[in-house]
């Protein structure tokens, strides 16, 4: 149905696209992978008309096209959700899932016609946001969903999806799936993006891997391609045994994986940061908690459940009613900028939201932070050393691309790199991680889970809430779970397995409670 081929992009010096083809036909889910700048988005871009190749072709039902946008796109049938959000944060819910043009009733727009168009599709993918809520008000899974609700309202007959579940949770990751597989089954082509390779392996009939801006293996049938097989050819060498697939938020539940924190940390100093009884209004419920230095605390809970809050509360973004919260030394945060100057790195996968200066070059965002905490009167290190140091940064990261490149330029699994690069050269006491991995693709993932542990060993203290439960039963020592603004118990050792995690987040405790 759409057919690129010999595709061919350069970026100044970097080679992003050297002859790449894809064939999407009806009915079909093509899984595109590949690491992080491998190429993914520019070929989502050329599809889309963002970009123009310097050679090769597209073609929709055997005739050459070229869209000069996504709207263009869309007319045509050609849906194209991509990797970072669009949505328009200060228009309305139903205004966002009619970009091109709301249904009106007698010339005037109709809202009651927007909400019976858009109804079903939102039930098919399970959410139920207030209409009239600003779209900037909703949860990072939230928007990422309504975005595809846009794309499904449009009737396309080739959607292409651009890491559509790297925000989602597990449940909302299943359904979007089974809706993949209906699309697909009612004649759609679609071209499916994901760093989740199981996922992918469950989703897709046919996948396509890139490397380098080169196709390493071409639109395979999925049933005749192993994960090991997969990772080889993403990576270019066989995968190393510690690292562990990246697991999908869907993935069947199993226990423990991987490298394993091995046994508890010791506590030398006892609680380095600290929770008594706070409440935060609408958000925790007098929550206590403690995490020792070198321990790695999990943070889990359905959407809303106020394991976020905790980092919140620790990072200063968010003032406790009542209650108190420590850091190490014994500090409370009394602002996001104060925390920062006491040794907390706040590290988020939404990395549009949260991080960073695109317009600056990856060095200048890499010591930004440290910047910071230096603090009034320090020394300012000279900007040659700055650059060593960043490239040092980024080369243990393997983020590809130059220190005096901008960060926009980059990739956005790069991007999600130079996040942590630039909190790793603050040297914080305590790490604030939220979904750190998303985005990133199975080396790096794997890479960042060495230097989480390897953080923790030196001793700081690491929070870590993850919509991926295989992260955090990999990571963590223990994994406390929220409800309802409540802690409702903790999970360790032998007992923290992803279907213990699920059904705690789920349902509670069944058992005694630790
Ligand atoms: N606007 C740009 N200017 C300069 N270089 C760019 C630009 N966009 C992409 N690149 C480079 O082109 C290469 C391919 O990037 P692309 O975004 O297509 O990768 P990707 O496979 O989608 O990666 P990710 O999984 O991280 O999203 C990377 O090396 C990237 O740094």
């Amino acid at each position: 149905m759409l057919v690129a081929s010999g595709l061919v992009k350069h970026y100044g010096g970097v080679t992003a696209l050297d002859g790449v083809g894809i064939t999407l036909a009806a009915g079909e889910v093509h899984a595109l992978v590949g690491e992080n700048g491998a190429g993914k988005s520019t070929l989502v871009k050329i599809i889309s008309g963002a970009v123009r190749p310097e050679d090769g072709t597209l073609e929709l039902d055997g005739a050459p096209v070229r869209f000069a946008g996504a709207r263009q796109a869309a007319a045509r049938g050609v849906a194209i959700v991509s990797q970072e959000l669009t949505t328009y944060d200060d228009l309305t819910v139903l205004e966002n899932l009619f970009p091109y043009g709301a249904p009106r009733r007698r010339g005037l727009v109709s809202t009651r016609e927007m909400r019976r168009l858009a109804r079903p599709v939102l039930d098919e993918l399970g959410i139920d946001p207030p209409p009239h809520a600003r779209a900037g008000e909703l949860p990072l899974a939230d928007r990422q969903l309504l975005e595809i609700c846009r794309a499904l309202l449009l009737e396309p007959r080739v959607l292409v999806l651009d890491e559509p579940t790297s925000a989602l949770p597990r449940a909302a990751a299943a359904r979007l799936a089974d809706v993949t597989w209906r699309l697909a089954e009612r004649g759609l082509a679609v071209l499916y993006i994901s760093h989740f390779l199981e996922e992918v392996m469950r989703i897709a009939t046919r996948v396509t891997v890139l490397r380098d801006g080169r196709v390493v293996l071409p639109g395979a049938e999925a049933a005749d391609v192993s994960l090991d097989s997969l990772v080889t050819a993403m990576l270019g060498r066989p995968p190393a045994r510690a690292a562990g697939p990246a697991l999908s938020p869907g993935a069947e539940p199993g226990a423990r994986t991987g490298a394993e924190p091995s046994a508890a940390p010791r506590r030398p100093g006892g609680a380095a940061v600290s929770l008594t009884g706070v409440t935060i209004p609408g958000r925790l419920r007098d929550v206590s908690l403690a995490a020792a230095a070198g321990e790695i605390v999990g943070l889990a809970g359905l959407q809303g459940a106020g394991h976020l809050a905790v980092l919140d509360a620790v990072c200063g973004r968010a003032r406790p009613s009542s209650g108190a919260v420590r850091l190490p030394g014994g500090r409370a945060p009394r602002s996001a900028r104060h925390a920062v100057t006491s040794g907390v790195a706040s590290i988020s996968g939404d990395r549009k939201g949260r991080g960073l200066m695109l317009d600056k070059a990856l060095w200048e965002n890499v010591t930004a932070v440290s910047w910071l905490g230096q603090g009034r009167g320090g020394f300012l290190p000279r900007r040659s050393r700055l650059v060593d140091r960043s490239r040092g940064h980024l080369e243990r990261l393997r983020v590809r691309g130059d220190v005096r490149a901008s960060a926009g330029d980059l990739s956005g699994g790069n991007q999600q790199k130079v996040v942590l690069a630039k909190w790793l050269d603050a040297a914080p006491s305590v790490l604030a991680l939220d979904d750190p991995t998303r985005g990133v693709d199975v080396g790096a993932r794997a890479e960042l889970h060495g230097i989480v542990r390897a953080l923790a060993a030196e001793g700081k203290v690491v929070l870590l809430a993850s919509s991926d439960l295989a992260e955090l039963v990999e990571l963590c020592h223990r994994v406390v779970v929220f409800q309802h603004g409540r802690v409702v118990g903790s999970l360790a050792g032998g007992r923290l397995t992803e279907p213990a995690l699920s059904l705690a987040m789920n349902a509670g405790f069944a058992g005694p409670v630790r």
